[in-house]
C-alpha cells in the first residue's frame, strides 16, 4: 500500500551561502538568485502534478520564504502551514557567521570536514552573548534549551521523532506533504528514510531550491529510494557545489 508524497525542499541560496558563511540557526535572507530558485521549485511542482496539501518548515526565513514562493507559483499559498524548530539547520556553535574558506585555511581540511561533515563531532559550543547565538531569541522561548552546537547525530535526535509521530499522520492520511528546511536537516531525514550509515552519510549534500520526492509504503519507507529530485541535472551540480563549499573564497 502507498501512503502520501513527501517533497523535500531546500531552501533557496541565502545571503550566507553566497558569501561562503557558516548559517546554522542564523536568520538570514534569500538572495535573487534564490527567489529564483524558488519560483522554480514552485514551476516544478506544477511540471510534476505535485500540489502539496500541507507545508512543515522551520522557523526560519530561507526555509519559510522559499516555500511560500514556490507555493504561490504553484497556487498554493493558501495550504496550512506547520512551522517547528525542529526542522531549523543544525545549529553550528561558534562557526555561525565565520567564513568557510578561512576556517578551512586555518583549521586544515580534516578538522573542517570533521565540523561540517562527520556525523557526531558538534563544531567548538558558540558563547550564550555571541553576536550570532539564539539563546535570547524570542522564537525559542519554549524550549528547555536552546542549543549552543550540534552535529548530524544531534539533529538527527530532534527532528526524526517530529517527523515519525507529527509529519508521518499527515503522510498516512495520504496527504502530499511539503517539509521546507535546511541542507544539514534535510541530511537528517535522508539519512532515516534511507538508512544511510553513519559514515556513508559524509558524502551526502542536498542542493538549494530543488524538490526531492519521496514515494513512502506504509512503514514510510520509500518507494524509490535516494528519492526523485525533480530537476535531475541541476540536482547534480548543485550538491557538487555544495561538496565543494570552503574551496574557494
Ligand atoms: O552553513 C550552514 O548552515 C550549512 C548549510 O548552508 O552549511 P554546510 O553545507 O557547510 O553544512
Amino acid at each position: 500500500m502507498s501512503n502520501g508524497t513527501l517533497i523535500l525542499m531546500r531552501h533557496g541560496e541565502s545571503e550566507w551561502n553566497a558569501s561562503n558563511q557558516f548559517t546554522g540557526w542564523v536568520d538570514v535572507a534569500l538572495t535573487e538568485k534564490g527567489t529564483a530558485e524558488a519560483v522554480r521549485a514552485g514551476e516544478l511542482l506544477v511540471e510534476h502534478d505535485l500540489l502539496p496539501d500541507v507545508l512543515y518548515t522551520s522557523l526560519l526565513r530561507r526555509a519559510i520564504a522559499t516555500a511560500q514562493i514556490a507555493l504561490d507559483k504553484a497556487d498554493r499559498h493558501w495550504i496550512p502551514v506547520v512551522r517547528d524548530w525542529r526542522l531549523n539547520e543544525r545549529h553550528y556553535g561558534a562557526l555561525q557567521g565565520l567564513n568557510k574558506a578561512d576556517t578551512l585555511e586555518k583549521y586544515g581540511n580534516e578538522q573542517f570536514m570533521l565540523w561540517r561533515r562527520s556525523y557526531d563531532t558538534p563544531p567548538p559550543a558558540i558563547d550564550v552573548d555571541a553576536e550570532y547565538s539564539q539563546s535570547n531569541d524570542p522564537r525559542y522561548a519554549d524550549l528547555d534549551e536552546v542549543p549552543l552546537t550540534e552535529c548530524l547525530k544531534d539533529v538527527v535526535e530532534r527532528l526524526i521523532p517530529y517527523f515519525t509521530e507529527a509529519i508521518a499522520a499527515d503522510l498516512k492520511a495520504g496527504k502530499t506533504v511539503l517539509v521546507a528546511a535546511h541542507g544539514n536537516s534535510l541530511r537528517a531525514l535522508v539519512k532515516y528514510l534511507d538508512g544511510i550509515s553513519d559514515e556513508d552519510i559524509a558524502g551526502l549534500n542536498i542542493p538549494t531550491g530543488n524538490p526531492l520526492r519521496y514515494d513512502l509504503d506504509d512503514q514510510l519507507k520509500p518507494l524509490n529510494p535516494g528519492g526523485t529530485y525533480l530537476d535531475p541535472e541541476a540536482a547534480a551540480a548543485g550538491a557538487a557545489a555544495v561538496a565543494a563549499q570552503g574551496q574557494q573564497k
